[in-house]
């Protein structure tokens, strides 16, 4: 197997993900990781370990903590941005004003609260349209890729030469990586499927059973589709890693934030109390108000998305948002 020439990554966002992807790459290239809470850095220096995020798995040796932005961001050749959607642009924007010329991913997903911006448009507004950046997305719980369990993710990117260099240079067997040109597509899968992990989240809870939920997810899957054409993106990128890979992994695994979200309201819980304990974000919370307007404007029906915005944004119930869902008139699939 071809072995990829190691390379400096600065990673920045030591939650659950930043710190997974730090690990699962630091077996093969030079990596640090940047947070922005020194003293959560030191500990995680100390002790090997992100105790507060990632819990249960040893750092690499190889792994270097790094709490100074200006010096984790000038001494790598690739600066990949793990924070939350909230924090991208900020992020962004100062590793510009530092190292503008350095290739960056980024592995966030949602909508920007406020403006609804897709990661890339973000990224377009800071840094002009045809900057060497993309994005990695899919179906990847962090623990999982920590422990280093095979894993399927896609690398997107308008720019195809982009996108497969940095494929051959990330790829490992156990973190298997795909290119991919449909950023638009790409990102709206990541984005919305977490929304839907939240309805079917709140159908398990309320016991609803496994043909409900098969339906949200494939229903889920046409409004994520139907959303992504219209802006722009294609259909078939979502029947892949980026769309129905995620959609499915969220939507049915434990682990995911998102789903526990609507489990936890399905019992009962406030948004306020859930997000409170949950400790980790769950980017689907504020993804649903996005979405929703985003779908207006782009005339996408959204009946699921509108449910979950509904339930978490206008004091809808949880039955009645499902109530609401089973009294659509029928239509073609
Ligand atoms: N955890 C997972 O399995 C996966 C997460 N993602 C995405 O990765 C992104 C990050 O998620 P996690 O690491 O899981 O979140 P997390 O909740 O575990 O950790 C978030 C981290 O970001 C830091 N942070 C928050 N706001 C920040 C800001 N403005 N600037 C810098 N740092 C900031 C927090 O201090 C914390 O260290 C989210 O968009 C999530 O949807 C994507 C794939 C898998
Ligand atoms: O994006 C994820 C898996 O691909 C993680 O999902 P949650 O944020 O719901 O945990």
């Amino acid at each position: 197997m071809h072995t990829p020439r190691p390379r400096r990554i600065a990673v920045f966002g030591a939650g659950a993900w930043g710190t997974a992807l730090a690990q699962a790459f630091s077996a093969t290239h030079e990596v640090c990781l940047w947070g922005r809470d020194r003293a959560h850095l030191d500990t995680i220096a100390h002790t090997r370990e992100n105790q507060r995020y990632l819990p249960g798995v040893r750092l690499r040796e190889s792994l270097r903590v790094e709490s100074d932005f200006t010096r984790a961001a000038q001494t790598a050749d690739l600066h990949l941005v793990v924070t939350p959607l909230g924090g991208l642009r900020d992020t962004v924007r100062q590793l510009h004003r530092v190292q503008p010329a350095t290739p960056l991913l980024w592995a966030c997903k949602g909508l920007e609260a406020g403006s609804g911006r897709l990661p890339h448009e973000i990224i377009a507004e800071e840094l002009g349209p045809s900057s060497a950046s993309g994005v990695l997305t899919g179906p990847s719980f962090a623990v999982e890729v920590a422990r280093g369990q095979p894993t399927a993710i896609t690398l997107a990117a308008e720019d195809e030469g982009f996108a497969r260099h940095w494929v051959a240079t990330l790829h490992q067997p156990h973190l298997r990586i795909y290119a991919n040109t449909d950023l638009i597509g790409c990102e709206i899968g990541g984005a919305i499927k977490n929304v839907i992990a939240i309805a079917a989240g709140v159908s398990d809870g309320m016991g609803f059973g496994l043909n409900a939920r098969a339906a949200l997810i494939t229903r889920g899957l046409a409004e994520i589709a139907r959303l992504a054409v219209a802006l722009g993106g294609r259909g078939e990128t979502l029947m892949g890693l980026a769309g129905m890979g995620d959609l499915i992994l969220t939507c049915t695994g434990d682990l995911s934030r998102n789903r526990r979200v609507g489990l936890e309201l399905a019992r009962g819980s406030t948004l306020d109390d859930i997000l409170r304990t949950l400790g980790h974000v769950a980017e689907g919370v504020s993804t649903a108000r996005e979405v929703v307007r985003l779908a207006q404007r782009s005339a996408a029906e959204m009946p699921i998305c509108e449910a979950v915005d509904a339930l978490l944004h206008q004091g809808l119930d949880a039955r009645a948002a499902v109530e609401r869902l089973l009294a659509r008139d029928p239509r073609h699939e």
